[in-house]
């Protein structure tokens, strides 16, 4: 029988009521208690990591996640791991980076009302994330959620409160839960040929701005005084930057010539930028922007975190950030 590490590290499936709102309280063994049909289905083995609404979760909790998974899986089969939705689209993306060639699954997954609540979707939601663990076709990271099974580097939080939170971005789900059985969309990849590699090294200091019509440039500029290393820019359309009357373009010049790379992503969720079709685009790839192509914000903040915490050449910044680590950029 296949062994699986549940790590648990709070959110909504795991609270309670107080007189504060929901609260996680409740640990990895007590969930499992609850949900009888995983009698049978694997060895299931207990790391009670945190207990943190998600909001809470900053990177230092994506490299203690890392490590506790990396350290798992020279041991057991899968990790599965009970997380906030809120933040676990970053935490998906940020694990993917930091645990490549992964030869297991590490499935995340969580709920919209806590498993105690007689009409939680967190039973569910466990159980069939315990299945794409034991079923093992699957090595790398995502997020099971509502029967979907979404690559950790594709994956947004899309409904705040409906059971169907999660969507995958600009690539198809890499399954479905269907009658209990794991139904993939496509013929898995093959496991990687290098070993697992856990590198939990970053830098938080990425600053994510979303435009509105009329921001002053100002704001721009002053991520450099802030101490920022890095700028993502969650532009309008394919990624229009204004370059007229409160013109952005000197602002981003001025950043990039102090060696800030400048990234700019779409405010759309669908489809991505594409800086070649508008003069709004076309003038921000001349003041030397990056563009996101297909990324998620997630995975764009939660890349350059890691790229920051790997090096500090300008240069090797960008090319490592148009580097294609899990199929974040070359559709898989
Ligand atoms: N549904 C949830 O889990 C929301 C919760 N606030 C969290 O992210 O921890």
């Amino acid at each position: 029988m296949k062994k699986i590490l549940l790590i648990s590290t709070g959110g909504t499936i795991a609270s309670t009521p107080t007189i504060n709102g929901l609260t996680p309280t409740v640990s990895g063994s007590d969930m499992v208690q609850l949900i009888p049909e995983l009698e049978g289905l694997c060895e299931i083995h207990y790391t009670e990591l945190l207990n943190l609404d998600s909001s809470n979760m900053q990177p230092e909790e994506w490299a203690s996640m890392a490590s506790a998974a990396f350290t798992a899986l020279s041991i057991f089969d899968g990790v599965v791991i009970t997380h906030g939705t809120d933040t676990m689209a970053y935490s998906a993306a940020a694990l993917s980076f930091m645990l490549q060639h992964l030869h297991k699954p590490v499935v995340l997954t969580g709920s919209q009302l806590p498993i105690e609540d007689p009409g939680t979707d967190g039973k569910k939601n466990i159980l069939d994330a315990f299945r794409v663990a034991v079923d093992g076709r699957l090595c790398g990271v995502y997020i099971v959620f509502d029967g979907l099974i979404i690559p950790g580097y594709c994956a947004r939080k899309t409904c705040s409160r409906n059971f169907h939170a999660f969507e995958s971005i600009n690539r198809k789900p890499a399954g479905e839960i269907v009658n209990d059985e794991v139904v993939l969309t496509s013929e898995p990849e093959p496991p990687a040929r290098e070993s697992l590699t856990l590198n939990a090294n970053y830098d938080p200091s990425v600053l994510l701005i979303k435009l509105v019509p009329g921001t002053k440039p100002e704001l721009i500029e002053a991520a450099a005084d802030l101490g920022y290393r890095a700028v993502v820019i969650e532009a309008f359309g394919l990624g229009g930057i204004p370059n007229v009357r409160r013109t952005l373009l000197p602002a981003i010049h001025s950043l990039i010539s102090q060696k800030i790379p400048v990234v700019v992503t779409t405010q759309c969720i669908h489809d991505g930028c594409d800086l070649n079709v508008y003069d709004v685009g076309v003038d921000a790839s001349k003041a030397g922007v990056l563009s996101a192509g297909t990324m998620t914000t997630e995975a764009i903040v939660a890349k350059l975190m890691w790229i920051l915490g790997q090096t500090d050449d300008f240069q090797r910044i960008i090319s490592m950030f148009y580097q294609d680590y899990i199929g974040e950029i070359n559709k898989k």
